[in-house]
């Protein structure tokens, strides 16, 4: 199966359509307010509806309270919600009561990170692997950090996966031939500046997704 791409943090029609002509199998809309990736709901409704069926709409939220799960996932139409720092039982907990798809981002610094993956079987439908970013940062993701690809090797991955965390058009191809990453998922590489998407970039990005 050819590698598919998210492009993250989306939040202008302009660069929504670039994902969108580029191939992209899912847009992420970020649900989080510290994030310059921030999309408000009346923002969010309005590129959704920008979105073809074909298109899988992505929520991202840091361990989010159920209003804004619900808030966000009526205006952005969202198909999945992808839930940084968010433990297990509070996982579970929110895909029972929002009936959506469910990403559950792990954040890796060394081999024994991985292992966080296996106590989201049964209660997530994919794991993205991200880099962690460092402690007391504002985010928990979109810092453009890599982790070292070569933890995957071997790894026997315990749900459906997706890859992550400062990939950029001139190292995706590697990234993809060194894991076989199924997903790879963008948000900084793409920027000029943290929030600030470029089409063109973008362009680039699934052009050297395409190519692997
Ligand atoms: O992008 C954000 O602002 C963000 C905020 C809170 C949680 C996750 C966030 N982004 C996710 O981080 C990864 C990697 O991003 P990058 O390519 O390294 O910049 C990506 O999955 C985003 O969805």
């Amino acid at each position: 199966m050819p590698t598919t791409a998210k492009i993250c943090g989306l939040s202008t029609p302009d660069t929504l359509g670039a994902a969108i002509r580029g191939g992209a199998s899912h847009v992420g809309f970020v649900f989080f307010a510290p994030s310059p990736r921030n999309l408000g709901f009346d923002r969010a409704a309005q590129l959704a509806a920008l979105v073809p069926q074909n298109v899988g709409k992505v929520g991202v939220f840091v361990d989010p309270d159920d209003a804004l799960v619900e808030a966000a996932c009526a205006a952005g139409r969202l198909n999945a919600l992808q839930l940084h720092a968010t433990a297990p039982e509070r996982v579970a907990a929110i895909r029972e009561r929002h009936g959506r798809e469910i990403w559950v981002a792990v954040a890796v610094r060394r081999r024994a990170d991985l292992d966080t993956a296996a106590g989201y079987r049964g209660i997530a439908d994919r794991i993205l692997y991200d880099a962690k970013t460092p402690e007391g940062s504002a985010l928990p993701g979109g810092m453009g950090l890599r982790f070292d690809w070569n933890l995957l090797a071997d790894f026997r991955h315990p749900l459906p996966w997706a890859l992550s965390g400062g990939l950029d058009a001139a190292s995706v191809g590697d990234a993809i031939r060194q894991t076989g990453a199924p997903i790879v998922d963008i948000s900084s590489g793409v920027e000029r500046t943290p929030g600030d998407k470029d089409a063109g970039k973008i362009a680039e990005f699934l052009a050297a997704v395409a190519a692997a």
